[in-house]
């Protein structure tokens, strides 16, 4: 019986009868990032597999790369924490579950391929330069807290692009927007770190939820123009939905475009799902990619010798050129690793979970049907595959693939299996411009050591300052 009965993962230190590891989630809620560190590093050198118990609900948590790769594939819905974010995204890509996801992708898939993105390249460009333009007026006052122009570079460039408006209309998503959107996380996180919480009754007593309707109310209310005003541009212009000129010929459209097609011309869209898209375009595009852009230059700033070798290679290929290709794009290859290296080590997404539908057998162990499954990307990326130096910050290591692991799921700064970010194309290219412009500009100097960091959804460090001085 012992050999063949289902082995559940050891059970993580410190749970109580009934209420389970709650106790100590709302112990740490004001030091969280600090706790969760140690735990997905206790499970990291314990065997890589732990149980938790919230009330009655059981969590896994996992950083084994083969069970990892088994379970995100397996498992395609989210668990019931996702829906905290409901009232911000709607239906939307993050949210959304079972057959409709599967419909949805589908349907939104091509406003993120190639090709679509290379129509975007001559924007991405001058918002970069528009960018290096504001730093350049703060950048003799000393130490700086850049994430607001950073903010506001990620939502123009998103407006411009994927949202498809016009240079006088690209703040219809403001400041206000990114506040809102931060303010919406710190409670999704408190209600997380609050498991009495989780009961929609209870939580829906708390002035927390009456701010995160309003801030949600506001920001969803600010699409509905936006979307206006592409379809009366669209009309405006004598051209179609279909045969917008700038944008690319047939099914390769951008967001917004592909959305009021799949609406006017297919019917398969409801205005309400058009919205909840958007929403989460903006929102996981801001909130990730403005966080990864900060902790790059912090990174940079931290590690002169690397940010002067970033520095020459963008040099020996624009020479006195100012304007970005796509051909450069793809030569930027110590960059690439850069990036890559920073989000391995820095993870900016370092949690991420599903759903467990039906019992799922592994090598060691099973995990059960209606439990939830978080899956450790802070682990994965220090796994012991990545060799002895796997805690340090080595961007060499991505120019040589044969040194790099053989599993790719130790990998998932961009998440893991079927639903891997639809964005990751669209963050790479955006972040790359972005930063060949910062980077031959000014020098940057930091010290990332001495951060902290605050974790709500996603991680970033506190109060970042980065010095800027104009290069000669
Ligand atoms: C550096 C930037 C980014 C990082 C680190 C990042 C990271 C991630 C991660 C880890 C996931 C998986 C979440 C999960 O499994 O629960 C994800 C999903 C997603 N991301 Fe990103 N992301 C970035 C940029 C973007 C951008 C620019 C967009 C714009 C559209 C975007 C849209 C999405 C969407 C819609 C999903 C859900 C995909 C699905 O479930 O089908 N992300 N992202």
């Amino acid at each position: 019986y012992c050999w063949w009965k289902p082995r559940s993962p050891p059970t993580y230190p410190g749970q109580l009868p009934i209420i389970g590891h709650s106790h100590i989630l709302f112990k740490h809620r004001n030091d969280i990032w600090v706790y969760f560190s140690k735990v997905v590093e206790y499970i990291s050198e314990n065997g890589g597999f732990f149980q938790f118990r919230v009330g009655p609900h059981i969590m896994y948590v996992v950083d084994d790369p083969e069970s990892v790769g088994i379970i995100a594939n397996t498992c395609l819905d989210k668990p019931y924490f996702y829906n905290f974010m409901d009232d911000l995204l709607g239906n939307g890509l993050i949210t959304l579950n079972g057959e409709m996801w599967k419909i949805h992708h589908k349907l939104l898939n091509p406003a993120f391929s190639q090709h679509v993105l290379n129509t975007y390249l001559n924007e991405m460009d001058a918002q970069a330069q528009n960018l290096v333009s504001q730093l350049t007026t703060v950048a003799k006052k000393g130490p700086v807290n850049i994430t607001e122009f950073l903010g506001q570079f990620v939502l123009r460039t998103v407006c411009r692009t994927s949202l498809r408006l016009e240079v006088k209309d690209q703040d219809m998503i403001d400041n206000e927007y990114a506040k809102a959107i931060e303010e919406i996380e710190a409670i999704i996180i408190r209600r997380v770190l609050n498991p009495i919480l989780h009961f929609p009754f209870l939580f829906k007593l708390t002035a927390m939820y009456k701010r995160q309707i309003k801030l949600s109310h506001n920001n969803k209310k600010l699409m509905d123009p936006i979307i206006h005003k592409r379809k009366s541009d669209l009309i405006a212009t004598k051209r179609t939905v279909n045969d917008n000129d700038d944008s690319v010929p047939g099914k390769f459209k951008p967001a917004l475009d592909l959305l009021l097609h799949l609406s006017d011309e297919q019917y398969v869209l409801s205005d309400d799902e058009i919205r909840a898209h958007l929403n989460t375009f903006v929102a996981a595009s801001f909130d990730t990619t403005s966080a990864a852009l900060q902790t790059i230059l912090l990174v940079l700033g931290s590690y002169p010798e690397i940010q002067e070798r970033v520095y020459n290679e963008i040099q020996d290929i624009f020479k006195n050129r100012d304007r970005l290709t796509k051909h450069d794009i793809t030569k930027l290859v110590y960059l690439d690793a850069v990036i890559k290296e920073v989000l391995r080590m820095y993870n900016i997404v370092p949690l991420i979970a599903r759903q467990i539908d039906t019992d799922i057998v592994l090598p060691k162990y099973t995990l059960r049907a209606g439990s939830s499954c978080i899956m450790s990307i802070y682990g994965l990326h220090r796994h012991s595959s990545w060799g002895p130096d796997a805690k340090q910050f080595k961007p060499e290591r991505w120019l040589n693939p044969a040194t790099l692991p053989t599993n790719p799921n130790v990998y998932a700064a961009f998440g893991i299996g079927k639903r891997m970010c639809i964005g990751k194309q669209y963050a790479m290219l955006s972040m790359k411009t972005s930063l060949v412009h910062t980077v031959r500009k000014f020098h940057i100097s930091a010290d990332i050591s001495t951060l902290k960091w605050e974790y709500a959804v996603t991680l970033k460090a506190k109060a970042p300052l980065i010095n800027l001085t104009l290069r000669s």
